[in-house]
């Protein structure tokens, strides 16, 4: 049987010369941009004002034209103070604030407004654009008042300097190799890229041994993306502000859009909606840590994030204590990550938002008891209280 791969070879795609021809374009300017954008030897590429330390569970960064209402918003979420004013370019400088959400404290980070032209180093669009790659999430403010184009074209910036909103890495396998010159391949039939086209590209790059594989139907600038390699994808919350003086139909409109939170600062509307849905971006993951008799202490949470690294039985272990990990036979989880209370798991259980977990060290028993969680925690109690009159052999 012929593979996906055979077939989809067999059938070449027809790429017309000009494409050829853009192709390259495309691939030189992004070479020049990558050079362009290279900060200098020993510094972060933040700048003096923008070196702000990273605290909490995670970072947002609020990105936006100027006077769109970033540091009204930054002041309404954290309670620290940013100028605010109907002038434009107010703000100078990275402002850091503190979100408290579900007993998880997260860095807002104010920002000055970036203009079209800020990846090229227009006002401080450099240096916004630095910080804002260290951010775990984007929240793009906008003035629901003004042109919707003005989305766009600070999407088109940010993918300038090699961010990527809302999307996924392209599907494309890649590896260089010493020797052995370019093996193409798709496991599916390709109408934007073909082998000529891939080689050349590959070329502009200097590249003359490597692996490609197309695990999807990607584009020229996908491949440049997978070459380049520097690409940084990130969620983007778009936040249409100042709702409070447009009429509904334009609320409604905006609010449908995806990954769109619609609100007003100056009416304090819809702000928690917008905190629910930065939260659920971040994909943070609560755990709570249950010591053996005890009931877990429900405020103070170990935090971990897929993207910081993970969210397994081992990485909640590490967060504790390096050295916990060899010491740890089991552990008790409770919550939705478990198919039964309490589940038995090793280092490689997936842990999920709110779960409870119980530590079983080696050369330790664990506590007995079947059934839910409360009546669970219930039974140290009981156990002790059997201990104190008739006390327990083991
Ligand atoms: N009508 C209305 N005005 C708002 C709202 N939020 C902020 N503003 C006003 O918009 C103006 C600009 O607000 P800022 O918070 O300074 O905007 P910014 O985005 O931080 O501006 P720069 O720092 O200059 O980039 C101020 O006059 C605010 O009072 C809102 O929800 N509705
Ligand atoms: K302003
Ligand atoms: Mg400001």
């Amino acid at each position: 049987m012929e593979s996906a791969i055979d077939s989809a070879r067999k059938s070449p795609t027809q790429v017309c010369r000009k494409e050829y021809h853009l192709g390259q374009l495309k691939a030189k300017i992004a070479k020049l941009r990558t050079q362009l954008l290279e900060p200098a030897k020993g510094s972060s590429g933040a700048g003096e004002g923008f070196e702000v330390t990273k605290f909490g569970h995670g970072r947002v960064a609020l990105i936006g034209f100027p006077s769109v209402g970033k540091s009204t918003l930054l002041t309404m979420l954290t309670g620290t103070h940013s100028e605010a004013a109907s002038y434009e370019f107010t703000t100078l400088t990275c402002i850091p604030g503190i979100i408290h959400y579900n007993d998880t404290k997260i860095q807002l980070l104010d920002l000055p407004g970036i203009i079209e032209g800020a990846s090229e180093g227009k006002g401080r669009g450099r240096q916004v654009i630095a910080v804002s790659k260290s951010a775990d999430i984007v929240l793009m403010v906008l003035d629901a008042s003004k042109s919707e184009g003005h989305r766009q074209i600070l999407t088109k910036e940010l993918e300038a300097v090699g961010l990527r909103l809302n999307k996924r890495p392209p599907q494309i396998y890649f590896k260089k190799k010493k020797t052995g010159g370019i093996s193409f391949n798709s496991t599916l039939q390709l109408t934007h890229v073909d082998e000529k086209l891939c080689y050349q590209i590959l070329h502009e790059y200097k590249i003359h041994n490597a692996e490609v594989l197309f695990r999807e139907d990607a584009t020229v600038d996908d491949l440049i993306d997978v070459i380049e390699g520097n690409r940084k994808y990130m969620k983007c919350i778009y936040v249409y502000n100042k709702i409070d003086v447009v009429g509904i139909d334009d609320v409604d409109r905006l609010a449908r859009q995806p990954n769109s939170v619609v609100i007003s600062c100056n009416m304090k509307l819809n702000l928690d909606r917008l905190l629910a849905k930065m939260w659920e971006a971040m994909g943070l993951v609560r755990v709570y840590t249950k010591p053996q008799g005890q009931q877990p202490d429900f405020t103070d949470p170990v935090v971990l994030s897929a993207d910081r690294g993970g969210c397994t039985v081992e990485d909640f272990c590490n967060h504790i204590h390096r050295s916990l990990v060899k010491d740890v036979k089991y552990v008790l989880v409770w919550g939705t990550s478990a198919r039964h209370y309490p589940q038995h798991c090793g280092l490689a259980h997936m842990l999920e938002d709110e779960d409870v977990v119980q530590i079983v060290k080696k050369k330790e028993k664990e506590e007995g008891g079947r059934g839910r969680f409360k009546s669970h925690s219930n039974a140290p109690a009981r156990i002790s209280d059997r201990e104190k009159k008739a006390p327990l052999k083991t």
